[in-house]
């Protein structure tokens, strides 16, 4: 299981110094796309030059225009960039094709997705990585549903990440779904202290796997 981090609705110096504290605990780091509309593609490439060994992900929410932003997404150093799940086949059937000549990979994001049939069509487009993503905006009007899983349940071959105001709290029933990423942020941005906000959190997923 992986920890990703979100650096969302940060300066670019608040995203280093979150960095900073937290990187010992976390796997993945996600360049939030607030972040990048402010900072552009140079934020991508400073943060991938100063954590070469994280594997970043570029959360553009790209949905049109798929093979030109992948490309703007890997050649700034980002090792997975996302697409919404509600952009046209052949914009995701894009994007797969520059991350595979990159070497790279696609994350799609579920967002606003509620139909499970999407999920084979993208099965069949070859996708191996989508985000359950409870937004931002939704989370103002309570947490997550289980119906959100519903979507991915069943499914093999690909690999399920998690988002959408994830907290201390909320994390240990979430282990239970089996799911293979945690994306977590302002439970860990926003925190008194996010080094020890993430490492707690870290710590969660370990002991889960320790007895699991
Ligand atoms: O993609 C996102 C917003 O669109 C965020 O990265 C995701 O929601 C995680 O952040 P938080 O834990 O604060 O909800």
């Amino acid at each position: 299981m992986k920890f990703q981090i979100a650096l969302d609705r940060l300066t670019r110096d608040e995203c280093f110094e979150i960095l900073n504290e937290t990187a010992s605990s976390i796997d993945w780091i996600e360049v939030g796309t607030g972040v990048i509309k402010q900072y552009g593609m140079t934020i991508v490439r400073e943060i991938k030059e100063a954590y070469p060994n994280k594997v970043l992900v570029a959360d553009m929410k790209t949905c049109d225009a798929g093979k030109h932003e992948a490309i703007q997404a890997f050649e700034a150093g980002a090792d997975i960039t996302t697409v919404m799940a509600f952009s046209a086949n052949k914009t995701i059937a894009d994007t797969l094709e520059v991350a595979k000549h990159y070497g790279k990979r696609i994350m799609i994001d579920l967002l606003g997705v509620t139909d499970p049939n999407r999920l084979v069509e993208l099965q069949k487009l070859d996708v191996d990585l989508v985000s359950l993503h409870y937004g931002k905006d939704m989370q103002q009007e309570g947490e997550m549903g289980a119906d959100l899983f519903s979507l991915t349940q069943g499914l093999t071959g690909m690999e399920v990440a998690i988002a959408g105001g994830i907290s201390r709290d909320s994390l240990p029933g979430l282990l239970e779904k089996r799911l293979d990423i945690f994306i977590i942020g302002s439970a860990v941005t926003k925190a008194d202290n996010p080094r020890k906000a993430a490492s707690e959190m870290k710590e969660v997923v370990k002991q889960y796997e320790i007895n699991h």
